[in-house]
């Protein structure tokens, strides 16, 4: 992404790293487990302290662009972080939303999370929201939504959109495109409803299982792109004169 769509964020890095630290599950709990972190929301740190250190041993410090306590709700993540990043894709910037974490920290909580109630719902689902609310404010101009899926388990690619999602992929770059996938799908979807399909489509072929920390572990990383064209409308007469300049 480019540092101008970041200009209305705090800071004006192109790359923002930002920590989300979920509360303790119950199994953690009934395990005794103590946390061993605390988030200092206003300064964007995080300070882990050593469990089987003294009380005198201070805890280590690391500063973020941001950082979320167990507190936070999936709407604030979207209205602080990822709308503004959605907002620059709508002004034909490229943008990236990336979670990364050990199994059953909370990245699918955090990207998807659950769709009823609706105030569980992660950042895909809210971007849906956003996207298409903002589309049907725009009578001046006329989008495209396209979506596409993949998954990378083992060190393989799969298109989850295909009806052969087990088929190996390839990854190609060109000086067009860059990197790119070849004969990943993409579908044209028209609404919430119709980009939602898309994705439960994708998730039921996903690589899932059990790991002992989560029993509902992903166990792959997967890809959800959406790519946005946007064009003027023309008014009647700007239309007429384009066609008879031959434009
Ligand atoms: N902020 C949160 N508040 C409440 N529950 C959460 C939060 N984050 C995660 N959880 C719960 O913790 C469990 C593990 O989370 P999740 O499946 O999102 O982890 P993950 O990082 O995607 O794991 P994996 O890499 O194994 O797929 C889930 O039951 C999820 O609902």
């Amino acid at each position: 992404m480019s540092a101008k769509g970041l200009e209305s964020q705090k800071g004006s890095e192109a790359v923002r790293v930002v920590v989300r630290c979920r509360p303790l599950n119950a199994k953690e709990k009934n395990d005794g487990r103590k946390r061993i972190v605390d988030m200092d929301v206003d300064a964007g740190q995080v300070k882990v302290s050593n469990p089987k250190g003294d009380d005198h041993e201070p805890p280590k410090t690391f500063t973020f662009d941001q950082v979320y306590d167990w507190n936070c709700s999936q709407t604030e993540i979207f209205d602080v972080t990822a709308r503004p990043i959605v907002d620059s894709c709508m002004e034909g910037y490229n943008g990236t939303i990336f979670a990364y974490g050990q199994t059953g920290t909370g990245k699918s909580h955090t990207m998807e999370g659950k769709e009823e109630p609706p105030e569980l719902r992660g950042i895909i689902p809210n971007t849906f929201d956003y996207i298409f609310s903002r589309i049907g404010r725009e009578s001046s101009k006329e989008y495209l939504v396209r979506a596409s899926y993949l998954e990378i388990y083992n060190e393989d690619i799969r298109d989850l959109l295909s009806k052969n999602p087990n088929t190996k992929l390839e990854m190609k770059e060109n000086a067009d495109k860059g990197v790119y996938i070849k004969d990943l799908m993409q579908f044209v979807v028209k609404s919430r409803e119709e980009i939602t399909s898309v994705l439960e489509v994708g998730r039921k072929n996903r690589s899932v299982g059990a790991t002992q920390m989560n029993q509902d572990s992903s166990r792959s990383h997967s890809i959800f792109t959406i790519t946005i064209e946007v064009t003027e409308k023309l008014d009647a007469a700007a239309a007429a004169q384009a066609a008879s300049s031959g434009t």
